[in-house]
């Protein structure tokens, strides 16, 4: 069969390129053809192990899960993780490859060229259609010629494009003839198709204009996807629907605060909590909003030095400290389970300047930053025979591990490793595992016990966070099935 391919650039980031590549995906998908998708650069903290435990923007593997495929670190070659303020650590094909500044990648990165060339071969040798997806807008004509994320990379794989354009941030028309006309002539060429994202209101209005637009480019619109409520992982940025949200003292909810660290990482973690009807999430940047929730989560980060002074300094770990005297749960993952403990050292300066810090002393555990990066995806079983885990005793625990810090100390590891993955003291749950929250049974474990304290109603949720992912992608598929032109984009990419 012939090989397809598409791709999907945008107005500006944050325009629904990548819940858009999704549904492409999905729709793909069901049309029982073999899909997957391909960013060549991705730019977040939100990264995933791979089975053979190499790390990868989470982005792609949203999109390969809506695609049916295990994800692969082609899919996503190049991830860039800022680390400090002027660093970024730049991971190729899975593996860090060391920090750099900005100003030094922009001069580095042409040398990734023929990894993304090889990549894209080998993803696009494996499927029918390849879904590349672009990053940022296409139409930055100060770093065009640097450009690796967008058109640079629609030449390499020879793919037709479209444009979703977001009409929710005001002059779609203007940004959407804007970024045609500011591209090359030969790369004007590629573009397809217009698609307009998150629209309120009546699409009727809008027609006029899309047929001049057509008139001045050239370039059909194939549909206007209207503003939704579907929830799918975001790219890199902290989702919206915790954003805003501020726990109510009144509320019967299990209620849970969540520390918005600086340097926050694999914040995704807590989506699988957030599925369950009687939870409330909120995110944490000052001491004033630690009140009286019964779940405390301090999450991943990719600075764990710089966000415990962050904390001391803010004065939000002393608030922890004395929560963790009461019956509120701490619970701190990866950079989060660092915190807690006596100490962290980076004599290797990983992190930056400072070489030790005091953590919260909730563990009696250090931390040492190594230059050995731990890259694994995890299957243990658990072994708790006391305490908050114990209705979990032998069960098993999955999850990724993505951390240069080696931690030791006194606290009894509760899984099957000679390692600290987990552990749990009295009313603090700490652990190495990212995704711990999509392990269903320790969930509603977890959630359970909140409940019992609060005086509330045990609930056994069936629906895995799993199924729930589905159940989202079908919503999605199903909304731009209806919105969008399909046959037309199947002509696009050469299958009708
Ligand atoms: N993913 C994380 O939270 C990383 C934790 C910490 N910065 C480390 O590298 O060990």
């Amino acid at each position: 069969m012939k090989k397809a391919n598409l791709m999907v650039v945008g107005t500006s980031s944050g325009a629904g390129k990548s819940l858009f590549v999704t549904a492409l995906c999905r729709i793909f998908y069901k049309d029982k053809y073999k899909v997957s998708p391909f960013k060549s650069q991705n730019m977040a903290l939100n990264s995933y192990i791979t089975k053979d435990g190499k790390e990868m923007g989470r982005a792609q593997v949203v999109q390969a899960e809506a695609s049916g495929l295990e994800p692969e670190v082609e899919m996503n070659p190049i991830l860039l993780k800022p680390s400090s303020m002027n660093k970024i650590q730049i991971i190729v094909c899975g593996k860090s490859i060391g920090n750099m500044s900005g100003v030094e990648y922009n001069q580095y990165k042409k040398n990734l060229i023929p990894i993304l060339k090889e990549t894209y071969s080998k993803i696009e040798a494996k499927n029918d259609i390849v879904i590349i997806e672009g990053a940022g807008s296409p139409a930055e004509i100060n770093i065009k010629e640097e450009d690796i994320s967008n058109f640079a990379m629609a030449r390499i794989a020879d793919a037709p494009v479209i444009l979703v354009a977001d009409i929710d941030r005001g002059g779609v028309f203007a940004s959407i003839y804007g970024t045609i006309m500011l591209l090359k002539e030969k790369d004007r060429k590629r573009v397809k198709g217009i698609v307009i994202n998150k629209f309120r209101g009546n699409r009727e209005v809008l027609k006029p204009g899309f047929e001049i637009i057509e008139n001045l480019t050239g370039v059909k619109t194939l549909g206007v996807i209207p503003y939704a409520d579907i929830d799918i992982e975001d790219e890199d940025s902290l989702s919206e629907k915790y954003k805003s949200f501020k726990l109510n003292k009144n509320s019967k909810k299990i209620k849970v605060s969540v520390i918005k660290l600086k340097h926050i990482s694999n914040v995704t973690d807590i989506d699988a909590l957030s599925i369950h009807n009687d939870v409330e999430i909120q995110f944490v940047t000052e001491r004033s909003q630690i009140g009286d929730e019964d779940l405390i989560i301090i999450p991943g980060s990719k600075n764990t030095i710089d966000d415990l002074k962050w904390l001391k300094e803010s004065g939000i770990a002393e608030e922890i400290i004395k929560k963790a005297r009461t019956k509120t749960i701490i619970f701190g993952i990866c950079g989060g389970f660092q915190i807690l403990g006596n100490k962290v050292k980076d004599p290797h300066h990983i992190e930056g300047d400072i070489e030790e810090l005091n953590g919260l002393g909730l563990l009696d555990l250090e931390t040492i930053m190594e230059n050995e990066k731990t890259l694994v995806q995890y299957t243990g079983k658990l072994i708790a025979e006391e305490g908050l885990l114990k209705d979990l005793n032998n069960s098993e625990i999955k999850g990724y591990e993505i951390h240069q810090g080696l931690t030791e100390g006194n606290e009894k590891n509760l899984t099957s490793d000679n390692r600290t993955v987990l552990v749990n003291k009295n009313n603090i749950i700490a652990t190495y595992l990212h995704g711990i929250f999509d392990n269903k049974d320790f969930t509603n474990n977890l959630l359970n016990e909140i409940r019992r304290r609060k005086g509330l109603e045990e609930v056994n949720s069936n629906i895995s966070y799993e199924e729930y992912k589905i159940q989202e992608f079908d919503k999605l598929e199903k909304l731009v099935r209806e919105n969008i032109d399909i046959e037309e984009i199947y002509k696009i990419i050469g299958l009708k």
